[in-house]
């Protein structure tokens, strides 16, 4: 399903004292590959606490158009997979929305095929390189037919016997990496990904934990290798989804900004290659509390207490991006508020996200009364701990380009600014957090809707 909804402007008044306990929707990654691998695996795959945004259903639907049986019973998905090689010719283009990671590694799982599947998207998606992609698909002998520069749509056709391929990563990209690995499943023979620089690793371990033939190795200088053997059985899995660090993010951030704030934050996903935001809201001077540390199905995951907190600025050095890749916007926001001067590097692959995130946050944070400079792959936010002066000139709205996280982190920002922030479209929330403003709001924050 394409994004159809007419746009809806929404604003965010300054607020006290944040309080209260919650629990985070499901996390988007995992959610994602649950449906995906549950669908291929021969057998049952349950899964609970499954992020219901707009991105995941749509890998949902693909994945039914593709021969998995999807059904709900009460708080439980119940998935019926294909087996592995076993997936069907969709009969019409699978429709990915804004999401990038349901079309990308849906190219990758079902592009090897001997049979033909289309993929589009909304404006966003269809914006977006698939070339990342396609070209490990290519050398695997697929057929590929895109629109120029490798956009959507894209058809891809895959030949009689793919080929297996070593692919070193070219940028720091767990979609790419997810694509290759999930191409080689239907591939005979090992396929290889190289990882010179470590990103989320959540299809190499439920992979693993679905019964993939998969071993990784890491050198000393933390390049990873990772070898699939193709073509072998994947079998169902009991999915327990933990909530997703990239939506904690924004009641997190809140939590600091606004003045008496106390949370708790319940079951988070606390995997290293997530916890980036986390580490450097602490370096900045964040009370951040890790609550009840535990294991749950193979994932660490914790409770945050969060407290208002005075922050300083820090530089925040390149090899953390992979960390909180998705966390710049909002940690854009949390320096708009630190004392002195934060500095991003290795943001290049803000770029082609959603939106050129790198130039929507600027934007917004220099709307918004907040000084910032944007290098090609970086930013400096120059903070104002009172937040005096911020706010959106009346009759102006920041412009979100379809992208939720830009949506959610002005929203955030008004909480603390002086004056009201109004942004242009609150839909796209939709696709990875729909529950976002119940949840701040329940949590005393003062957000609406813009009459
Ligand atoms: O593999 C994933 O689930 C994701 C990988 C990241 O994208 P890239 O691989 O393009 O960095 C991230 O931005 C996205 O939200 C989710
Ligand atoms: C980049 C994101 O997602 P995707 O690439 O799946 O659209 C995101 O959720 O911030």
């Amino acid at each position: 399903m394409s994004h159809g909804a007419a746009p809806k402007p929404a604003t965010a008044r300054r607020s006290e004292n944040l309080a209260g306990s919650v629990t985070i929707p499901g996390d988007k990654s995992i959610s994602h590959r649950s449906f995906m691998f549950g669908g291929l695996a021969s057998g049952q795959t349950r899964i609970t606490g499954l992020l219901e945004g707009e991105d995941v259903i749509n890998t949902g639907r693909a994945m039914s158009a593709m021969g998995a049986k999807i059904r709900k019973d009460g708080d439980t998905w119940i998935i019926d997979g294909t087996g592995n090689g076993a997936l069907l010719a969709p009969e019409a283009p699978l429709d990915f929305g804004n999401a990038g990671t349901g079309c990308r590694l849906t190219m990758g799982l079902v592009g090897v095929y001997d049979f033909a599947s289309t993929f589009i998207g909304d404006a966003s998606l269809t914006a977006r390189p698939m070339g990342r992609v396609l070209n490990p698909l290519r050398e695997m002998g697929v057929q590929v037919e895109a629109a120029p520069g490798d956009r959507l749509p894209v058809t891809l056709r895959g030949p009689k016997t793919p080929a297996p391929i070593t692919y070193r990563v070219p940028m720091a990209s767990a979609q790419v990496k997810s694509a290759v690995l999930l191409a080689g499943l239907n591939t005979p023979g090992i396929t290889t990904v190289i990882e010179p620089v470590m990103t989320r690793d959540h299809t190499e371990k439920m992979l693993a934990g679905f019964g993939a033939a998969l071993s990784v190795e890491t050198d000393a200088a933390g390049v990873r290798t990772i070898r699939l053997e193709g073509r072998g059985k994947l079998t169902g899995q009991t999915i327990a989804v933990p909530g997703d660090p990239s939506s904690t993010a924004f009641p997190l951030v809140a939590a600091i900004l606004v003045p008496g704030s106390d949370i708790t934050i319940r079951n988070v996903l606390m995997n290293p290659t997530r916890t980036g935001l986390i580490l450097t809201l602490q370096e900045m001077g964040a009370s951040i509390e890790i609550l009840d540390p535990r294991l749950a199905g193979g994932e660490d995951v914790a409770d945050l207490r969060v407290r208002h907190s005075e922050l300083r600025g820090v530089t925040v050095p390149e090899e953390r991006a992979p960390s909180m890749i998705d966390e710049y916007p909002i940690l854009a926001i949390a320096a708009a508020f630190a004392k002195g001067d934060t500095v991003m590097h290795g943001l290049e692959e803000l770029r082609v996200k959603e939106s050129d995130r790198l130039s929507a946050v600027a934007n917004g944070l220099k709307l918004n009364g907040v000084a910032c400079v944007e290098g090609e792959a970086s930013l400096t936010v120059t903070g104002r701990p009172d937040g005096k002066g911020y706010g959106t000139p009346g009759g102006q709205a920041v412009k979100t380009h379809l992208d939720h996280r830009i949506a959610m982190s002005f929203l955030v920002m008004g909480l603390a600014a002086e004056n009201p922030v109004t942004v242009d479209d609150a839909t796209m929330i939709a696709t990875s957090f729909p529950e976002f403003m119940d949840l701040m709001t329940g949590l005393g924050a003062r957000i609406d809707a813009t009459a």
